[in-house]
Parts: structure tokens; sequence; C-alpha cells
């Protein structure tokens, strides 16, 4: 299917648009990188130390100025320590992932590298959700207009990896599965119908998009079942002249 960008809601402040190395194609890929069994064995790790009380309420800077907050309230989702025994292995896991594909983001190997810079593990239960954001950018209003803009508070997030470990379902009878919590690109809309591009989160599945308003997204709410999600953020670093000067 096609996708095309509208704009998103509010400009990117000027001083900031443009200094991106990544590509803004309206597109997002998504990979396979863990099997059931594995989610299986990680999402229980999680949802015990869950239920053990390890975990703690989703810290937001998204919700100043925000008119669109679900519930009147941004973000109910949970977080849990991303050194939890297991993880790392899946994260470790996504990173290799987006370094195999580094020219789908528009960036050439032979002169970027990525750096990981920050790692989450998300649980979200009946009525959970995250309302529109950008990974990297908060809505300021202008100095002369007072109008909403975006502007860049995570700088060093540059590019988004979200892996999920539990699957969306009609009805979320079986474990390991959820009812709602779609992924939503608000920004990405199907050329004819002009709907958003939807993501049904599967176990296993890991989608990678520039973290910048272009690529604004939502989780809709939870209605039944638990939603676990792993996410990282990467910055993307020049490699060094002299290595670029070595490559064949
Ligand atoms: O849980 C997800 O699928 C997405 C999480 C997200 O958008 C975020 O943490 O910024
Ligand atoms: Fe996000």
């Amino acid at each position: 299917m096609q996708y095309e960008f509208i704009e998103p809601r509010f400009p990117p402040c000027s001083e900031e648009a443009g200094k991106s190395p990544l590509c803004l194609s309206p597109q997002v890929q998504t990979y396979s990188v863990l099997n059931e069994a594995e989610c299986h064995v990680l999402a229980a790790v999680i949802t015990q130390a869950h239920e053990t009380g390890q975990s703690w309420a989703s810290r937001t800077r998204y919700a100043a100025g925000a008119q669109w907050n679900v519930n009147q309230q941004f973000r109910s989702s949970k977080n849990l320590p991303p050194e939890l025994a297991g993880l790392s292995l899946a994260f470790e896991a996504m990173h290799t992932r987006v370094q195999e594909d580094l020219s789908a983001l528009g960036l050439n190997p032979r002169r970027h590298s990525l750096k990981l810079v920050e790692r989450q593990c998300l649980v979200y239960q009946k009525g959970d959700h995250i309302g529109d954001h950008a990974d990297d950018s908060a809505l300021v209003p202008a100095k002369d207009s007072g109008m909403p803009q975006w502007h860049v508070v995570k700088p060093e997030r540059q590019i988004a990896g979200i892996l999920w470990l539990t699957s969306q379902a009609s009805t979320a009878e079986r474990p390991h599965e959820f009812a709602g919590g779609t992924f939503r690109f608000n920004s990405l809309v199907n050329r004819e119908s002009k709907l958003p591009l939807d993501i049904a989160p599967k176990a296993g599945a890991m989608v990678i998009f520039p973290a910048n308003p272009w690529f604004r997204h939502e989780v809709l709410p939870v209605l039944a079942g638990t939603r676990i999600a792993l996410a990282c953020w990467w910055q993307v670093l020049p490699l060094a002249e002299e290595r670029i000067e070595g490559v064949s």
C-alpha cells in the first residue's frame, strides 16, 4: 500500500528543520526479530516483575500544552527496568537488526554508525495508552504567535525501534494476547483512503522509524490483556574520515 505524509499537525521550528541525515520517506520497515517461544519467556519475566511491584508509571515530557490527551491523561503505560533477566538478548537483537538495514533509513553504513542511547521496557494493561507524540520533540508555543511548534528536546534520539513481545488479537482470550493497543502513525496516511498507518503489534515483530515529528505516533487504549513493548533509541554518528577512506 502507498502512503504519504501529512503535516505533523504543527510545523517543526525552522532552525531545526533539515539538519537530520535521515531519509524522510513515507514508509516504515517492520522486521521479525524474535520467535514466539523467545517472546513467551521474556513476557513471563516482565509480567512477573510487574506483578511483584517492580514497575513505575511512565514519565512523559509530551503533555505540556498538548490538546489531545486521551482520558485527560497523556500516557498511562508502566515502565520496568530494562536490565531484567534475559532482556539484554532482545535489546541486542534490536541493535543488530537496525544496523543491518541502515540504508532503509537513508544512511550509508560506510559513513554512519549508530549509538544506542536509551532502552525502555513498557507494559500496558486495560485502558493504558500513549497520546500522539514525537519521540525526539515536544510542542512548545512559538514566541511571536503562541502557536505550538515542535522543538527537539531529545536530540540524541534520532532513530526509534519498538519490539513487541505480545500480540494484538480481536479478543485477548489466550495468554500473550491483547485487544486494542494499535500503534498508529498519525502523519503517514494511505494515499487513497487518507487513513493513518496502523500497525497491529505482533510478538517478535520490530518497527524502525525516524524519531522526528513526521513519524509522530500514538498507542490506542488497550481493551484487554497485557501489551508488552521494548523500545530503543539510537543516535546517528558520522564515521571518522580515516575509517571511511580505509573502506574500499
Ligand atoms: O508501546 C509502543 O508500541 C510504543 C511506545 C512509544 O511510542 C514510546 O515509548 O515513545
Ligand atoms: Fe513513541
